[in-house]
């Protein structure tokens, strides 16, 4: 294994000076659910409710990410050589996923030390990478950097929504490793937050989030 000499630094400005700029801390607040549970929607919600408050935000949402940090092989492909595209480009298979989250995980992890509330929207399905992503931001900050929010949606109502009409190519054996079709999602264990996606509207779970946030001393009510 090639030997790398890389050294820590601190900086002039710390993470407590920015969020006294900003008036509150920084955390990250972990969307994970199926495709179509509502991740994106209710992210969206309190992104745009905390802002219109005045709170520093930001949204890592799945999709978007793909197409810049975390691009495809075949999207890499039109700037870059075969065999670098090969190397770093993501796709869904388990170890892309794996570093999809970690690569995701280590941004959100820079986004809380500059005092942002990051909102991240990801499938996510695997616990072990989520749990990697808390341990990371609380032993980098502290407890309380890290809010799962479980969208708890059934299946069958997730695949009655499908925007993308991805579970009916799943389910037509168009497309592999659908999560909840062939692919596992991994319900997590202690969420912070669980949302019942499947029946209450959008505007009210993102009103329980933000709720949530007020408990914990995240943002003022
Ligand atoms: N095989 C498979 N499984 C699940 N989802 C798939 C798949 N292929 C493409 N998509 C689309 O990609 C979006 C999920 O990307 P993520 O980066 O959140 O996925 S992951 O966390 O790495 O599993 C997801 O977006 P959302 O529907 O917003 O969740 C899908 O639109
Ligand atoms: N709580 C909800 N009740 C009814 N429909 C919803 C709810 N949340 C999201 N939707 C709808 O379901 C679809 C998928 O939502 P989206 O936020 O894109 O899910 P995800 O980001 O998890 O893939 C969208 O058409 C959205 O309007």
């Amino acid at each position: 294994m090639e030997k790398v000499e890389v050294t820590w630094h601190e900086h002039a400005v710390s993470r407590d000076d920015r969020q006294q700029l900003n008036g509150h801390r920084g955390c990250v607040v972990w969307f994970t659910g199926l495709s179509g549970c509502g991740k994106s929607t209710i992210a969206n919600l309190v992104d745009r409710q905390l802002h219109d408050q005045g709170v520093h935000t930001f949204l890592l949402d799945g999709d978007n990410v793909r197409h810049g940090l975390n691009p495809s092989t075949a999207m890499l492909a039109e700037s870059h050589d075969a065999d670098f595209a090969q190397r770093f480009g993501l796709g869904f298979g388990p170890a892309d996923r794996e570093e999809n989250i970690r690569r995701i995980g280590a941004v959100a992890e820079l986004f809380c030390q500059a005092g942002l509330i990051t909102l991240a929207a990801f499938v996510s399905p695997y616990r072990k990478d989520r749990d990697l992503v808390r341990h990371r931001l609380e032993a980098s900050g502290g407890p309380g950097d890290f809010i799962e929010v479980f969208v708890d949606t059934p299946l069958e109502v997730c695949e009655s929504r499908d925007p993308k009409g991805l579970y009916k190519k799943a389910r037509a054996g168009e497309l592999k490793g659908m999560t909840g079709i062939d692919d596992p999602y991994e319900a997590p264990l202690k969420p912070e937050i669980t949302l019942a996606g499947g029946s209450a509207p959008p505007d009210q779970l993102a009103a329980t989030v933000i709720a949530q946030l007020v408990e914990r001393g995240i943002v003022s009510g």
